[in-house]
């Protein structure tokens, strides 16, 4: 089983992704708040590029949700901070979700067999579906404003390491995943602070936002596999 590891959203439009799985990482904070909305009893996430599409799709029940510069967008319910999306704000309903990089970064993906969401939260769960898939893999960091960030790097060694328990004994990755897969290993013990000193977790501190880096550096909270059908996010776990 090959693992391509792309280092930003930019690289994955020219990426060949034809029979293969393709795992999406925006730690902070896209996939994070996807696998917490799931988590929280949300029916389903459907990614969209822009507000006009997302205010598009709106139909009554469902909740907005997503940022512009870090913040929640004009005349949406909910923000891009995973502790927004709780039982109280989103169980039982469709949210609609646009972020600057990661629901981007799902959507240049698709051309994938199979689409997936990960991030430190639910990466446990999401590399055990993909090793019983037994298909070749390509991870996308979506990275930021189409350059590489390390929170994603970082949870995509984190995917690696948790691909390798999963019986893998013939897992080849390209020479970025083994950069990543060092990585991890040098941080596993300071996934939170490595955050904190990103260029996207700075950006956040500065806004106030340090809870939601803590939040998003939790390993395996979840169990939850969000999984690309009929053009939403659904927890197939
Ligand atoms: O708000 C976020 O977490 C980021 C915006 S930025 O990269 O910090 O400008 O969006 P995301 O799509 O979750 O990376
Ligand atoms: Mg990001």
């Amino acid at each position: 089983m090959q693992v391509q590891v792309i280092s930003n959203v930019n690289e994955a439009c020219s990426a060949k992704f034809c029979h293969k799985t393709a795992i999406v990482i925006d730690a902070l904070r896209a996939t994070s708040t996807i696998a917490t909305a799931l988590a929280a009893g949300a029916s389903s996430v459907k990614p969209v590029e822009t507000v006009m599409e997302a205010r598009e799709y709106y139909t009554e029940g469902d909740v907005l949700g997503g940022e512009r510069f870090c913040r929640r967008i004009t005349g949406f319910q909910l923000g891009n901070s995973p502790d927004e999306y709780v039982p109280q704000t989103v169980a039982g309903r469709r949210v609609i979700l646009t972020t600057t990089n990661g629901t981007r970064a799902i959507l240049k993906s698709l051309r994938a067999q199979e689409v997936i969401a990960a991030a430190f939260l639910n990466g446990g769960a999401c590399a055990a579906y993909a090793a019983r898939q037994r298909r070749d893999i390509v991870m996308i960091c979506a990275g930021s404003h189409n350059e590489f960030a390390i929170e994603d790097g970082l949870c995509a060694g984190f995917l690696l390491h948790s691909l390798l328990e999963h019986c893998i004994s013939d897992l080849k990755m390209d020479d970025f995943g083994a950069a990543m897969y060092s990585l991890y290993n040098d941080r596993k013990d300071a996934i939170c602070s490595t955050l904190f000193d990103s260029t996207t977790g700075r950006r956040l501190l500065k806004l106030g936002q340090s809870q939601d880096i803590e939040a998003c550096s939790r390993r395996n909270l979840y169990h939850n596999v969000p999984i690309w059908r009929s053009g939403q996010l659904i927890d197939i776990s």
